[in-house]
């Protein structure tokens, strides 16, 4: 798959505050490198000051790295002169913020079509296209209403339907829901992934929230005092954590709701017995059932009846203690 985004050994220090004392200056961001591929959902996950923010910067331009490359859509970031930065800017990316950023003073159909002012398109063209992304956020009857008279769920739709206005191919969101009580963030994954269905954009998401990283991400890169420590599919890092940091970001996580069959898979399980097997894609806990019935390893199949492998209870039991402290991934 081509990479949308691809970051080569970049490293970020930020300049010293004026009153800083002298001294070496750690490093926001050390030698990263990182491909998002075209259409997916990357979640940059981590603690707070890991440098997920500033990752998100740098692929918009706003934050030049100190050396290494960003390259968006084929263009290294650093070789743009500034019009053509802009340019890429405009016509590819947006980004949602947690503080929402609306403007107060316009009404949520002009904050919508912002961008598409911004880009010059005619009021009566921009306020079609701003209509029709207010209805893909279900704030169709509201597009006159102002950011006050909204609740917080409602300002973020205002925010996803802004960015979503100039039509990007990257997606950039910087804590986008954090802001929201649960039921409402829940809400906004959900709406973001159902608008991923009818169009598949890539987006960069940061989050320090597990779950959220979980429902959302086709991928997840685990940052850690500027490091990247792990990038994989969510499942990936689950069973085989990195390090023992990225096994602890996911020690609060129930595997059952998340693994599957083909995640349990024990290579030196043996050969496949010609039955029906089990589906890649069996939950857990049908998985569990089917093992106590079974004196045999069961063959996992992927969607056209081709073996993937067996599991065994012991291995089904070896690759979840993996998700636990002290086993060595
Ligand atoms: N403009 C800046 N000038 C100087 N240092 C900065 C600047 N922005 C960020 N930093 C520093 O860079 C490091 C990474 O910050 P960054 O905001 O990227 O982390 P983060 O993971 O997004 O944190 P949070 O989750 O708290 O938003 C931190 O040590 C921070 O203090």
């Amino acid at each position: 798959m081509t990479a949308k985004v691809a970051l080569r050994h970049v490293t970020k220090i930020y300049p010293p505050a004026p009153d800083a004392p002298a001294g070496g200056r750690a490093a926001a961001l050390d030698d990263v490198s990182l491909d998002v591929a075209d259409g997916e959902i990357c979640v940059l996950m981590g603690l707070s000051g890991c440098g997920k923010s500033t990752l998100l910067r740098l692929m918009n331009g706003l934050v030049p790295s100190t050396s290494g490359e960003v390259v968006v859509d084929g263009h290294d970031l650093a070789t743009l002169s500034e019009r053509k930065l802009q340019y890429l800017r405009r016509g590819t990316m947006a980004m949602v913020f947690q503080s929402f950023a609306l403007f107060p003073h316009r009404s949520v159909i002009d904050n919508a079509a912002f961008g598409l002012e911004i880009a010059g398109v005619p009021k009566a063209e921009r306020h079609r296209h701003a209509a029709a992304v207010l209805e893909q956020v279900g704030l169709a009857g509201n597009a006159n209403q102002f950011p006050h008279q909204l609740s917080g769920g409602m300002r973020q739709r205002v925010g996803l339907a802004r960015a979503l206005a100039v039509d990007p191919s990257l997606l950039l969101m910087d804590e986008a829901f954090s802001a929201l009580d649960p039921l409402t963030r829940r809400g906004m994954q959900d709406l973001l992934l159902d608008l991923q269905e009818q169009k598949r954009r890539t987006i960069v998401f940061v989050s320090h929230d597990v779950d959220e990283a979980l429902h959302l991400g086709d991928s997840i890169a685990l940052l850690h005092e500027g490091r990247l420590l792990q990038h994989g599919t969510p499942r990936d890092l689950m069973v085989r954590p990195a390090t023992d940091h990225v096994r602890a970001f996911f020690r609060g996580v129930d595997p059952a709701r998340h693994l599957r069959a083909a995640d349990l898979i024990d290579p030196v399980a043996g050969s496949f017995a010609e039955d029906a097997g089990v589906a890649a894609d069996t939950e857990l806990g049908e998985l569990m059932a089917r093992l106590t019935q079974s004196s045999v390893p069961l063959t996992v199949r992927d969607a056209s009846g081709i073996a993937l492998g067996a599991i065994t209870t012991a291995s089904a039991l070896r690759v979840l203690a993996r998700t636990r402290d002290g086993h060595a991934g």
